[in-house]
């Protein structure tokens, strides 16, 4: 990647631009903050006057809302001081260096195959299978915390269409290579394509997703269906004792680029099919500890530097994203050995109609990240980020080596051996549930343990180590995932976040404290920030009973007269 790095010296890569706002920003944070602390104090004082009255509860009950608030806002200004807006020219990566590129290992996670339907998996791999990339340095590898032979019949059935799907897509100039995506879209009829052709392909698909749903709808897959004797092989592991819950280790090589061709020869990516072990006597970390085995697998499989976290409802938008990726990590001006991911937003399709829920979460996913990333980076977010498989190794500067030598990021894999028995059988033992007992992972090394927002907390110890992060935002979305449509799914959502950034909050790695001794304060803020947002709740509880008791108490919840007119007005326009 050296020598790559260099060759790029001469023509800029990227261009980060220090957003118009940040000049107003910090003035009015200046007066707002005056005008704040005016009315905490004004708070203070009237609360005192008011402990022997029958309103002290009332007051009291304000004044905390106001303290919560003060801190929330307080700490949001940590994402006003220095947002930046970024630009990357990938056309100027040279084409020539083609052979040189680094390989990509993407990981594709899916946990249920009834609350995620595997045609959904099948899309989101067909589109990164799709990115234009060379196809011999993409592995996609699938990680299936369901154990369900149905998510592994519907890999096969994508890696059969995916030999069609390829050819088509770059013959015919197809930009939408997630095919649910572009037979939706009106791009299928402009195509260049014959219209005979984009029949074809679409009835191939449609028989696949008839095959796949059925299948589902069954709860099981049928004899007719599978063809080949690897295949069948490989569901002989699903026997009669087989649960989720409970269950050997599967990997499956789907295909493997070295011999698998598409119709017109064409190497394909990588596809790998993981089901770790699972046993009811180890913790399974969820989806951290479905990261860290497949960073293990992989690692002994194809072990590329650089890797792509996707939700199984995250598909590519843009086959261009891992030329932008390398605007980044080829770059040789800024300290590019330092960049450790890079993310970009969620953004969403299929939420539903004025997005009742507001599940779209533009404040969260697309503007404060803005602000961090004019500081240290971004938070990784779970989906949509491009991470150096090296920084799941210690700090750029302090290397913490695996407890194998095979684990390590610089190891050399040879990609043909995938088949060997002895890469297999390692493979099978790194993705075994007691495998972590007495070693680091997710706790120096890998994806963190401790809260179920593993994504905030890892990038945010990454940063603590002396990683940076990018965030990548182009017009065109990267990825576009689904966000929950049903109220129960919301609440459930809200309330593992919640959960999960309060462990956060009052762990020893608080970034009010921890936090901010290693990134600084408004780093810290930043993710401080993040972590309160549950406590949101409370002004917001308080608020919406507090006016009716006022009213019936005769408490005034608002000043009388221009008294407060100065510190209240700022606030107000803010
Ligand atoms: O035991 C588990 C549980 C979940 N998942 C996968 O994790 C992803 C996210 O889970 P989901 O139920 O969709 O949670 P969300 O709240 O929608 O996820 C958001 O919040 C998570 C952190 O709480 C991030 O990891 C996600 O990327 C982010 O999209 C999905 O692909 C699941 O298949 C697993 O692999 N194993
Ligand atoms: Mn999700």
């Amino acid at each position: 990647m050296e020598t790559l790095r260099r060759r790029f010296s001469t023509k800029p890569l990227h261009k980060p631009e220090l957003s118009r706002l940040t000049i107003p920003n910090r003035i009015f944070a200046v007066v707002y903050a005056t005008a704040a602390v005016t009315l905490l104090y004004h708070h203070t004082v009237t609360l005192s006057s008011l402990f022997t009255t029958k309103n002290t509860k009332i007051s009291s009950a304000l004044f905390l809302s106001d303290v919560v608030l003060f801190l929330i806002w307080l700490t949001t200004q940590s994402f006003r001081m220095k947002p930046i807006h970024r630009n990357e020219f990938p056309q100027n990566i040279s084409k020539e260096s083609e052979k040189e590129l680094p390989a990509i290992d993407v990981f594709v996670c899916t946990a249920d195959p009834y609350k995620e339907p595997p045609m959904n998996v099948v899309n989101t791999v067909l589109s990164v299978m799709g990115f234009d990339y060379p196809a011999g340095k993409v592995s996609v590898y699938v990680s299936d915390d369901g154990g369900s032979d149905l998510s592994l019949f519907g890999l096969i059935e994508a890696a059969k269409f995916g030999a069609h799907w390829l050819p088509f897509c770059r013959e015919n100039d197809v930009v939408e290579r997630c095919p649910e995506a572009y037979f939706a879209s009106s791009n299928a009829n402009l195509s260049s394509s014959s219209t005979s052709d984009i029949e074809k392909i679409k009835t191939m698909y449609e028989s696949m997703k008839v095959r796949v749903e059925n299948a589902v709808e069954m709860g099981k897959v049928c004899d007719e269906n599978i063809t080949g004797e690897d295949e069948r092989k490989a569901f002989k592991k699903w026997t009669d004792g087989f649960t989720r819950q409970d269950h050997p280790t599967v990997i499956q090589v789907i295909l493997h680029g070295s011999k698998d061709k598409d119709i017109r020869g064409d190497v394909m990516p990588n596809l790998i099919y993981v089901a770790r072990e699972k046993r009811r006597t180890s913790l399974h970390h969820f989806k951290a500890g479905a990261l860290n085995a497949l960073i293990r697998v992989s690692a002994i499989l194809t072990n590329s530097p650089i890797i792509l976290t996707l939700d199984c409802d995250t598909y590519s938008n843009d086959p261009q994203t891992p030329m932008r990726v390398l605007c980044y990590i080829l770059d040789p001006k800024i300290e590019s050995q330092k960049v450790g991911y890079i993310q970009f937003p969620q953004r969403f399709r299929g939420i539903n109609k004025n997005d009742i829920y507001g599940c779209e979460h533009k404040r969260l996913y697309s503007i404060n990240p803005l602000g961090m990333d004019g500081l240290l980076g971004p938070n990784y977010v779970g989906t949509g980020c491009f991470f150096r498989r090296r920084a799941f190794f210690g700090g750029p500067l302090k290397f913490v080596s695996p407890e194998m030598i095979e684990l390590s990021p610089d190891n050399v894999v040879d990609n043909k051996a995938i088949h060997s028995k002895q890469v297999m059988d390692l493979a099978h033992y790194v993705a075994t549930s007691n495998y972590e007992d007495k070693t680091q992972w997710g706790y120096k090394v890998g994806i963190r343990y401790g809260t179920t927002s593993e994504d905030i907390l890892t990038s945010y110890l990454l940063q603590c180590e002396g990683w940076k992060g990018i965030f990548c935002n182009p017009n065109k979305a990267a990825f576009y995932g689904d966000a929950p449509i049903n109220l129960f799914d919301v609440l459930n959502q809200q309330k593992r976040w919640a959960t999960g950034l309060l462990q956060i909050l009052f762990s020893k790695y608080s970034p009010f404290t921890f936090g901010i001794k290693y990134i600084g304060i408004l780093m810290g803020f930043t993710y401080g920030h993040n972590t309160l947002w549950p406590i949101w709740s409370i002004p917001i509880t308080i608020y919406a009973f507090l006016p009716q008791l006022a009213l019936l108490n005769g408490v005034s919840l608002f000043p009388k007269c221009a008294q407060y007119f100065l510190e209240v007005t700022p606030i107000y326009v803010g």
